[in-house]
C-alpha cells in the first residue's frame, strides 16, 4: 500500500490558511502556493541518498557528502499544478519538468487528458507529480496511468489539499505511489469540490474567475 503523509509543519499550515481565505487575491495565492510546494519538497527529499566526496576547503582536504546523483523530474498536472513548479525548482534546480494537461468535466467530474510532454529519460527519474487539489482522484489517477504508460516508474504525488475520497482512489489504484498533502480535508460537496478546501485552485492561481 502506498504511504499517505500529511506534512503539517506549522509554516505550511499557516500559509495554507492564507490560501484558503477567500479574501486572498491572485498574487498572494500564487506566491504562497509556490512557497508551500518548496517547503513540502524540503520535507519529502529528506530520504535522498548521499555519497562521500573528497574536496578541499581553504584549510585542507576533507571528505564530505553530496547528493548521489539521483535524477528528479517534476510533472505538474495543468493548469493548477503549474503553481507548484517554481517552488520545487527552487530547491531542486536540476529537475526536468514534464507537463500533463487534464481538465475535469464540471458535470460528470470525469477527467480528460489534453496534453503530454515528458523528459525523454523519465523512466530513470524519481518523479514528483504535483497538483494543488486531490478531490475525487480522477485527474491524478489518469495522469499517473499516462506517466506509467510512458515509462515513469518511481512516482510520488504531491498535493496541497486532499479529500479522503481522492486519497483512497490513489491508494487503491497504485500501491507503489506515495501521496503527500499539506492537509487532509473533510469531504467533497455535491459539485465535487473539497470542503473546506480553497475553492477552484486553477481559477484562483490564474485569475480566471
Ligand atoms: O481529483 P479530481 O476530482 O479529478 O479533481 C482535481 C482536479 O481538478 C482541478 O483541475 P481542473 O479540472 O479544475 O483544471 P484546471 O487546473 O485547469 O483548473 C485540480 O487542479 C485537479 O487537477
Ligand atoms: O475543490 C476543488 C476540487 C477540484 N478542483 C479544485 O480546484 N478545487
Ligand atoms: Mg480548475
Amino acid at each position: 500500500m502506498g504511504k499517505f503523509t500529511v506534512l503539517n509543519h506549522p509554516l505550511i499550515q499557516h500559509k495554507l490558511t492564507i490560501m484558503r481565505d477567500k479574501n486572498t487575491g491572485t498574487k498572494d495565492f500564487r506566491e504562497i502556493a509556490s512557497e508551500i510546494a518548496e517547503l513540502m519538497v524540503y520535507e519529502i527529499t529528506r530520504d535522498l541518498p548521499l555519497k562521500s566526496v573528497e574536496i578541499e576547503t581553504p584549510m585542507g582536504k576533507t571528505v564530505q557528502k553530496e547528493l548521489a546523483g539521483k535524477k528528479l523530474a517534476v510533472v505538474p498536472i495543468l493548469r493548477a499544478g503549474l503553481g507548484m513548479v517554481d517552488g520545487v525548482l527552487r530547491l531542486v534546480p536540476a529537475a526536468k519538468v514534464g507537463h500533463i494537461g487534464m481538465y475535469r468535466d464540471e458535470e460528470t467530474l470525469e477527467p480528460h487528458e489534453y496534453f503530454l510532454k515528458l523528459p525523454p529519460d523519465i523512466e530513470q527519474r524519481d518523479v514528483f507529480v504535483v497538483d494543488p487539489m486531490l478531490a475525487t482522484g480522477g485527474s491524478a489517477k489518469m495522469a499517473i496511468e499516462a506517466l506509467k504508460k510512458h515509462g515513469a516508474k518511481n512516482m510520488r504525488l504531491v498535493v496541497l489539499v486532499a479529500a479522503p475520497e481522492g486519497v483512497k482512489a490513489i491508494e487503491e489504484a497504485f500501491p507503489d505511489v506515495d501521496v503527500y498533502a499539506a492537509a487532509l480535508d473533510d469531504h467533497l460537496n455535491d459539485d465535487g469540490y473539497i470542503v473546506p478546501g480553497l475553492g477552484d485552485a486553477g481559477d484562483r492561481l490564474f485569475g480566471t474567475k
